[in-house]
């Protein structure tokens, strides 16, 4: 998997106005109303992450989520991330509702 350039990925932050690139990764902070629609959220990512064989750095404190995604395996950022990125907002958006 060949690591996306600065302008790729600034490109495809466009559609992504949750996610910054910084320190060859890209990150999100996103805020429940609770610990249990976060952790809901969490769990139905999981899935995805198993399902793309694609895993993020997270953490999770109460109610918010952190999220940094990079492809070890390229030192930075690859299309497995953003098909990852694309996949937690949807996620996000519907345990928003
Ligand atoms: C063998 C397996 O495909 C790799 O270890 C995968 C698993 N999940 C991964 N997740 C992330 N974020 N980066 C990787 O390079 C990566 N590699």
């Amino acid at each position: 998997m060949t690591a996306l350039t600065k302008l790729e990925i600034e490109q495809r932050l466009l559609r992504l106005p949750e996610w910054e690139y910084y320190d060859n990764a890209i990150h999100a902070e996103f805020e429940f109303e609770n610990f249990k629609d976060c952790f809901s959220a969490m769990s139905r990512i999981a899935f995805e992450c198993e399902a793309l064989n694609h895993h993020p750095e997270w953490t999770n404190e109460y109610n918010v989520l952190k999220i940094t995604l990079t492809t070890h395996d390229a030192g930075s950022v690859t299309d497995k991330d953003f098909k990852l990125a694309l996949a937690i907002e949807h996620i996000v958006e519907e345990e928003e509702d």
